[in-house]
């Protein structure tokens, strides 16, 4: 298990995550119906589908983002370990600050150094840290983000001058610095070249024994080389997105039970 930082939140593993007849709407446009999923702890989770079937408001609602949008509704539940993330009884910030989120495109502090960015979040969730409990800190994220060799002499360098996916692995570093029980990815390598791609498909199979990963992708093959479990989302002729099929992503992909999926994963439609 990852070590707490000195001072900082106590230790958390990896949690399973349970959304139980999600549907969302946005004013009275249905995106989503009854989807039910389980994430399971310390496993890789690929949700796939064509554009626009509700892969992105379900990942949104797995972490309370969705009610950001002032015409969104959902009705559901969300079950961290257990329990209702949704639980009026819970800050919404205790969800947050347990269940990450890495977007699609990098999204560093530009200005703000490496070593600063990696502990931005730490600010929001009123942790202090003294000098050298930070020092660890940055070091452990920036290791476990799979970005310390490549930037240990310029801490000190803006976040911003860096590569598109070296700008990536440090959001992931600063993710990891709140000690998330799960990250969630939203097609985090869609803005890279296949070669930062690998490097953060490398890193996101690094972490999955640490953090329960969701990740959206449009890449096929990316889901078959990074998940353990594969979720197949689709929105047919206007009604709202559904979870087709689910499962064991070799076995999905190797051998789907539904015409449609096989039809996606072999790239003959979406
Ligand atoms: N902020 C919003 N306001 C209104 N409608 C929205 C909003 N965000 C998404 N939608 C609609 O909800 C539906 C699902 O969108 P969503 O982004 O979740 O799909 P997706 O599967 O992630 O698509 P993509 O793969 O293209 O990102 C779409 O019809 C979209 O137009």
């Amino acid at each position: 298990a990852p070590a707490a930082p000195s001072g900082g939140a106590p230790p958390a593993g990896p949690a399973t995550l349970e959304a139980r007849d999600i549907t969302a709407w946005f004013g009275s446009h249905q995106v989503l119906d009854r989807v039910s999923l389980t994430m399971p702890a310390s496993g890789i989770t690929a949700l796939i589908g064509p554009s626009g079937c509700g892969k992105s408001t379900f990942l949104r609602i797995l972490n309370r983002m969705h009610e950001l949008v002032p015409s969104a509704a959902l009705a559901g539940e969300v079950l961290l370990d257990g329990d209702d993330i949704y639980d009026p009884q819970r800050k919404l910030t205790d969800a947050r600050r347990a269940i990450g989120m890495v977007f699609q495109k990098p999204n560093p502090f530009p200005a703000m150094s490496i070593r600063e960015n990696v502990v931005a979040g730490l600010r929001l969730t009123g942790t202090r840290l003294g000098r050298s409990a930070k020092e660890e800190l940055v070091e452990e994220c920036l290791v476990r983000g799979g970005l310390w060799n490549e930037v240990k002499d310029r801490l000190d360098s803006p976040g911003g001058g860096l590569s598109g996916g070296q700008q990536q692995r440090l959001c992931i570093a600063r993710s990891l610095a709140i000690k998330p029980r799960v990250l969630l990815m939203d097609e985090p390598c869609s803005a890279l070249d296949p070669t930062s791609t690998r490097v953060i498909e490398e890193t996101m199979k690094d972490l999955a024994r640490q953090v329960t990963i969701v990740i959206v992708t449009h890449n096929m093959q990316q889901a078959a080389r990074v998940s353990d479990t594969c979720a197949f989302f689709l929105a047919s002729q206007g009604t709202p997105g559904v979870i087709v099929e689910h499962g064991d992503t070799e076995a999905m992909f190797s051998s789907p039970r539904d015409q449609r999926t096989s039809d996606y994963v072999n790239g003959r439609f979406g």
